[in-house]
């Protein structure tokens, strides 16, 4: 299993640095947050880590290998998945037709001679597999756009795992959730970091707290500080700059 990197990351947009000197380790197996009020930075950081972005000066690296060259599509190919939201969901498309394309759209780029004919049924078997994981094997027939908000995110998760990725980098996967949903994405993601390393941005911070293994709290593009979520929760530098003594 891989973990992910950066080391000294500056990224900046003219005489403007929305990161500056950022060096943070993401360990193999371990759910880490990222935090931070608006502006911190969040946003660019996760595009420096997949390749959207690049730094100005520094390194990225997933394991021992520099990335900084590559960009996204390489970087999936190393493992590192992302979950965008709705943006890759086909609407009009059942769920498991959705999982399907996306798992034959991976054979043929892992493998350009690739036949359908060939591997069909072992598409079909990730699809399932990915289907139960993420909750939805009631719902394969049913077409994307008819899906509640919380089955939504579970199926972009279950689009991102189709890569089989070894890192995967969820970007406020509860945005849209309602209340009911919470405690069925919290569970989701639990599943997935199993044998995984996640990056997780949430602004839920019960969920944040709950689920982080460690978090790292960005402010003004900076570190501000990194620790469990208990020594998050005690650090003073934090509570004052941004969870507001709560
Ligand atoms: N393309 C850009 N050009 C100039 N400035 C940018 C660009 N992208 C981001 N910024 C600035 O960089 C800073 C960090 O932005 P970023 O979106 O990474 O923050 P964030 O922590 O994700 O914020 P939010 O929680 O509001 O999404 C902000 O001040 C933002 O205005």
């Amino acid at each position: 299993m891989e973990g992910m990197s950066c080391n000294n990351l500056w990224v900046s947009y003219g005489a403007f640095h929305a990161l500056s000197d950022v060096s943070l380790s993401f360990r193999p197996g371990r759910i880490t947050s990222i935090i931070g009020p608006n502006g911190a930075g969040k946003t660019t950081l996760v595009n420096a880590l997949t390749g959207s972005v690049a730094p100005s000066r520094g390194d990225v690296k997933i394991g021992k290998r520099t990335v900084n060259r590559f960009g996204p599509a390489k970087r999936t190919k190393m493992g590192l998945g992302r979950s965008f939201q709705t943006i890759n969901v086909f609407s009009e498309m059942s769920v498991r037709e959705n999982l399907e394309l996306a798992a034959q759209a991976r054979a043929f780029r892992l493998q350009p001679f690739w036949r359908p004919a060939q591997g069909l049924r072992v598409l079909a078997e990730l699809a399932d597999k990915i289907l139960e994981m993420v909750g939805l094997t009631a719902h394969a027939d049913q077409t994307a756009d008819a899906l509640s908000h919380g089955d939504q995110r579970a199926l972009e998760l279950g689009l991102t795992l189709i890569g089989e990725p070894d890192i995967v980098l969820l970007d406020e996967p509860l945005a849209g959730v309602g209340h009911n949903g919470i405690d069925r994405m919290d569970a989701l993601i639990r599943t997935v970091a199993e044998g995984r390393t996640v990056i997780l941005v949430e602004h839920n911070m019960d969920v944040v707290m709950g689920l982080s293994d460690d978090i790292v709290v960005l402010a003004g593009g900076q570190v501000l500080a990194t620790g469990t979520p208990d020594e998050i929760r005690a650090n003073e530098t934090v509570r004052a700059a941004y969870l507001g003594g709560e």
